[in-house]
């Protein structure tokens, strides 16, 4: 599954609740994590509005906060406290995390050290935990979460820091190293990101960009809490498969790259799940030994495969191995001309594969299978045959 934001109105944490929302996450997901980091009841609320011309999702925040000013450390301490999923806790520490960080290089303070205004605020924190909830429910940790260039708005916002330009600065902090631009053109002068939204984006983003190829299942839109004239204000999260290679821009028949990182097949299947890709038109099949979350020895399965091959070869990964997903890349190869000939050891045939660079014989090399057959019919060692047949194949290089 892919996940596309399509920031181009901009982003703010009950924005990305609502898109979540709209897109089919039932908001009792969001409401348990809300639940379980709030010291005050905090109720999520989701009604349908329009914003401009668009129907959208809006999700309220109700609730009666009493403190009204909240450190880093105590953001911290509330979410380690809480009876959150891993997976929850860590994108709503992380999120915050690049708050802290984002607001200390605004003030020239330490992380630890900031103090948090609005968003420290129990409803910031709801919409960073709401948020995280939502993107866990949509497994964003094994995907692609493909986010547009953030539209900041323009003009100036006023907050406890008094008067800011627009981007307010830690939302210029937080979006440092992606791609952002005052806009959209024609929209009013106002904060369109804020550093909630800046920071959830930069967290689950894997990749910025437009619209990667993608077979839309779901579509939220999120609605802000401001309705300008001549602007709809709101965020749309597209949630889909990966689009199968024909709907692809390339060629049916460009190579892919397919991976897979897996922990719990047996070792010994392994040979035999290679030579099944091989069998089902992989050009190309490998394991690398890596280590996982949680310390675990695992494998990355690569396979190489014409668009054309995939779907048999994505067939085999699932039969073979306990991979309940993989990703793809279309890759581009540079391959040389290759021709087979033939030499003899020993009166033996064997096959040597020439390749041609710019039409000169830069590589010759004698088939291994033929070698070992040789060395087998002529009761020879096959290193000293394989050594005889590179010596007669050595006649066929030109550069
Ligand atoms: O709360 C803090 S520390 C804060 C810092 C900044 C800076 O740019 S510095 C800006 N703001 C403004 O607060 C509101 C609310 O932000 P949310 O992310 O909670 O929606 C927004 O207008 C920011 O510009 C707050
Ligand atoms: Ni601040």
């Amino acid at each position: 599954m892919t996940l596309w934001v399509d920031a181009s109105s901009g982003a703010s944490g009950d924005m990305l609740l609502g898109a979540l929302v709209g897109a089919g996450v039932p908001l009792e997901v969001l409401q348990t994590a809300v639940d379980a980091i709030a010291p005050e009841p905090v109720g999520l609320r989701a009604e349908q509005v329009r914003r401009g011309a668009l129907a959208a999702t809006r999700v309220h925040v109700d609730v009666d906060d009493s403190v009204h000013h909240r450190t880093w450390r105590d953001v911290r301490a509330l979410l380690e406290a809480a009876d959150l999923a891993d997976g929850v806790r860590a994108t709503a520490l992380a999120a915050f995390g690049r708050l802290a960080v984002a607001e200390a290089r605004v003030h020239g303070t330490d992380p630890e050290d900031v103090h948090f205004h609005e968003v420290g605020a129990l409803d910031a924190i709801a919409d960073v935990v709401g948020a995280a909830a939502g993107f866990e429910h949509l497994g964003h940790r094994d995907r692609a979460v493909v986010v547009s260039p953030v539209a900041v708005g323009s003009g100036s916002v006023r907050s406890a820091h008094g008067t800011l330009p627009v981007p307010p600065p830690a939302v210029a902090e937080l979006l440092r190293g992606v791609p952002s631009y005052a806009g959209p053109p024609g929209s009013p002068a106002m904060e369109l990101c804020t550093p909630t939204g800046a920071a959830l984006l930069t967290t689950v983003a894997t990749g910025w960009g437009p619209q990667p190829p993608l077979v839309t299942t779901a579509i939220g839109v999120g609605a802000g809490g401001r309705d300008p004239e001549g602007h709809a204000n709101v965020l749309r999260l597209l949630v889909g498969e990966t689009a199968p290679h024909h709907a692809h821009p390339h060629g049916t028949d460009d190579p892919l790259l397919l991976e897979t990182n897996v922990d719990d097949l047996d070792p010994r299947v392994w040979p035999a799940v290679i030579a099944a890709l091989l069998a089902a038109g992989a050009s190309d099949a490998w394991l690398t030994p890596i280590l996982m979350k949680k310390g675990r020895p695992a494998h990355t399965l690569s396979v190489l495969v014409s668009g054309s091959r995939a779907g048999a070869v994505r067939a085999v990964v699932f039969r073979e191995t306990s991979a309940i997903g993989l990703r793809e890349q279309p890759v581009t190869k540079h391959a040389l001309d290759r021709e087979i000939v033939s030499v003899e050891v020993g009166g033996q045939p064997v096959a040597v594969k020439l390749a041609r660079h710019e039409g000169v014989v830069v590589n010759a090399q004698p088939e291994y299978d033929d070698v070992a057959r040789a060395a087998a019919a002529l009761g020879r060692p096959v290193a000293e045959v394989l050594a005889d047949a590179a010596a007669a194949s050595r006649r066929f290089v030109t550069g």
